[in-house]
């Protein structure tokens, strides 16, 4: 695994790409990552799906129309993007703010599914590629009941996909099981980090 520093090295953050099913805790390990990592640059993806209660624009996710994701597709904008969940939604990655991240040496956090994690480990071989996975699938499905944001069609849909994702972790770079909150955003943390350099 290269987990070095990437461009311009000598710098301490690494690029870490966060994929994981639906409801595994992807979302509550980013926000206690972006509390820990005073320095963390946390990429927001576009996408076309509706805000979730609680959920800020520009913050967990620029919310866009499909005319406006057509235009960031065309005007090449976005390092990678995705139909998600079987055409649910379209969700991806601008590009610039993360090359000026990667070029700064800030650690860099992206949050894509599986397609884009493949797209980004291309793009910028430097980067870790981490699976978040859950405990067990009982506690996945519990997860997804317990937030109860989508309904019962979206939440078959979402499982279907996980089926698939969990199938998938093999091809990561390192897995990290979010039994405990803590302890997957402490192991994440160190991913990020090198902490052998002093920098935290
Ligand atoms: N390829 C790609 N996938 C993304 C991007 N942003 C979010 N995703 C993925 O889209 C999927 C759906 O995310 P979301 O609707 O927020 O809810 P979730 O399914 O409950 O995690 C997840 O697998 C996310 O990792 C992106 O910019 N590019
Ligand atoms: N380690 C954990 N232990 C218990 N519940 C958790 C844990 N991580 C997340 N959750 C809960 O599971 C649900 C799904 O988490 P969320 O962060 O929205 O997942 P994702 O972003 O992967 O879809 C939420 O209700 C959240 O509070």
């Amino acid at each position: 695994m290269n987990t070095g520093g990437g461009p311009g090295s000598g710098h301490a953050g690494r690029v870490v790409v966060l994929s994981g099913p639906s409801a595994v805790g992807k979302s509550s390990v980013v926000r206690c990552l972006r509390e820990r990592v005073p320095d963390l640059y946390f990429s927001v993806s576009a996408t076309t799906r509706a805000p979730r209660p609680g959920e800020v624009d520009g913050v967990d996710y620029r919310f866009v129309t499909p005319a406006e994701f057509d235009r960031l597709v065309e005007q090449n904008e976005l390092l990678e993007w995705a139909d998600i969940h079987g055409g649910l939604q379209r969700s991806g990655t601008p590009a610039a703010p993360v090359l000026a991240a990667t070029r700064s040496g800030r650690p860099v956090l992206i949050e894509v599914d599986l397609a884009g994690a493949r797209a980004i480990k291309k793009a910028l071989p430097e980067a870790v590629t981490v699976f978040l996975a859950p405990p067990d699938w009982e506690t996945l499905q519990a997860r997804l009941a317990g937030r109860g944001t989508e309904s019962a069609d979206v939440m078959q849909r979402r499982l279907a996909t996980a089926r698939t994702e969990l199938a998938a972790q093999g091809d990561f770079d390192a897995v990290v099981v979010n039994g405990r909150l803590e302890t997957a955003c402490s192991e994440l943390v160190s991913l990020l980090v090198d902490t052998a350099s002093g920098a935290v």
